[in-house]
């Protein structure tokens, strides 16, 4: 990969500012820590974790422009002038002339399912996102994986593991009939897969299939910039482009986006709903002061409504995220290179350890992911996230877990947070853990949520 300027290093090109210091535990501390927190990342105190990487969700570093925004906070309850600033950017590197902002990425998903989602329908996706899917069965829909095979497969090189699979879409429409089918829901990139793109082509053979059957297509444009430049990097005929251009095309084939802001937007909280369709925005925005607030604020503050529209112009800056991605892909390479079973290839906000590979020999209901996570925390205090069995959840009808072909733990990384040499100490880690493997026991889930039970679910030693 080569920046802008030429340069062949993914070296930042921002300086540090303002610091926060760190605290280094013992392992004595951690175990401690990590038995408290039931052997669950997501219930581990952050004062308790040296190197971060549970998400990229709302845990990066804004820009002193960014910051110098927030004192421009319009705290009106109404017509905010920050909203204004973010629908003017919304509409020009999106495209989309109707906003609806919300408190997060699941608010809009939410309003979004309730009003296009009927008791009965399917609902296709390019694999499963834990709040997508739950908004969509909520709502009253099934949903139905629609993704290639390859993204099933953590060793397939595939450039586009995001693509959705053309043959599977075209039989559940021609199966359960189009009028059981409001929308196509399609991410970019795909979270649970690994962080991998859809190509263009794909997205706009999607837009074909679905447009003879009038479905609509729903973007999960969360990470949609990260999506814009693989497809710069990786699909013919787009390397001339720029990644604004390909987003807002991306954008331009679909009707509607849900987004997290937490992501691509380089904010600390935030989501939306935008559209194409008016009759969409007008529904949306009789719910949306149901559930978040008035339609100009969406359950947000003016300052972090600004924070969002500046974070939309240095989303697309080419060297940001040439250095954004090339950190991602630094870790990963190291990790291969030292022979650990990782997915490939490397996606765009995270490494994916395939938690199968460090214990091929232990039953998925004892959890080798979530197992994974903690022995990762318990060696360097580097905070992972389980993506596997635990995260999928149970299926609906028979009560059993869904046992999902990957079993992974993601080092997430936040824009902007951490340096090389942090990245270097995960590696280390994670080569320990791998070293050690052999002496590692699963767990037993001893109290299990009734929904999205990754977030709360607690353990024990077998
Ligand atoms: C792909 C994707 N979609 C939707 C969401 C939901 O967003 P939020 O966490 O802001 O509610 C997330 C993260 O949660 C995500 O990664
Ligand atoms: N979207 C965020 C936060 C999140 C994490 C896990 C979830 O299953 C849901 C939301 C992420 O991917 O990190």
């Amino acid at each position: 990969m080569v920046a802008k300027n030429g340069r062949r290093s993914w070296a930042e090109p921002y300086k540090i500012k303002v610091v926060e210091p760190l605290k280094t535990t013992t392992r004595e501390e951690r175990r401690r820590a990590i038995e408290e927190a039931g052997f669950n990342t997501f219930l581990l105190r952050s004062e308790d974790v040296y190197i971060d990487l549970l998400t990229d969700s709302g845990t990066n570093a804004m820009s002193q422009d960014q910051w110098a925004g927030m004192m421009l906070g319009d705290e009106a309850y109404a017509g905010s002038v920050n909203f204004y600033n973010l629908e003017r950017a919304v509409a020009e590197y999106y495209g989309y002339p109707y906003l609806v902002p919300t408190h997060q990425g699941r608010g809009a998903e939410h309003i979004l399912s309730q009003v296009w989602i009927e008791p009965g329908d399917h609902v296709p996706n390019n694999m499963y996102f834990t709040t997508t899917r739950e908004h969509q069965e909520r709502a009253g829909g099934t949903f139905v994986d629609v993704i290639i095979d390859e993204a099933h497969d953590p060793k397939s090189e595939h450039p586009f593991k995001g693509n959705v699979d053309l043959g599977k879409l075209g039989s559940l429409i021609e199966e359960v009939g189009a009028e059981k089918v409001p929308y196509v829901s399609v991410a970019a990139t795909v979270n649970m897969a690994g962080g991998q793109p859809i190509s263009l082509e794909n997205l706009r053979a999607v837009r074909e299939l679905t447009r003879s059957h009038g479905i609509k297509v729903v973007l999960d444009a969360t990470r949609a910039v990260e999506n814009a430049y693989f497809v710069k990097h990786r699909e013919a005929g787009h390397e001339g482009r720029t990644v604004a251009e390909i987003l807002h095309e991306t954008c331009s084939l679909s009707d509607a986006a849900t987004v997290s802001a937490k992501k691509d937007l380089l904010t600390n909280i935030g989501g939306f709903l935008a559209t194409f369709d008016e009759e969409l925005f007008e529904e949306a925005r009789a719910l949306v002061v149901v559930y978040e607030g008035l339609h100009t604020y969406g359950g947000l503050a003016g300052r972090d409504l600004e924070a969002m529209a500046r974070g939309i112009v240095e989303m697309v800056d080419e060297d940001y995220l040439h250095s954004r991605i090339g950190q991602v892909e630094y870790v990963g390479e190291k990790l291969a290179e030292a022979g650990i079973p990782i997915v490939r290839p490397v996606g765009g906000h995270a490494v994916f350890l395939d938690a199968k590979g460090f214990f091929p020999e232990m039953p998925q209901d004892h959890f080798p992911a979530q197992t994974l996570a903690a022995e990762l925390y318990l060696d360097s205090g580097v905070r992972a996230m389980e993506r596997g069995v635990v995260s999928a959840g149970r299926n609906r009808e028979t009560g059993e877990h869904n046992y999902p072909s990957l079993e992974l733990v993601r080092l997430t990384f936040p824009r902007r947070v951490y340096t090389q040499a942090h990245c270097d100490v995960t590696v280390e880690s994670v080569l320990e853990v791998w070293n050690n493997r052999e002496n590692v026991r699963g767990l037993r889930m001893v109290h299990e949520p009734k929904h999205l039970r990754f977030f709360q679910a607690r353990f024990e030693r077998l």
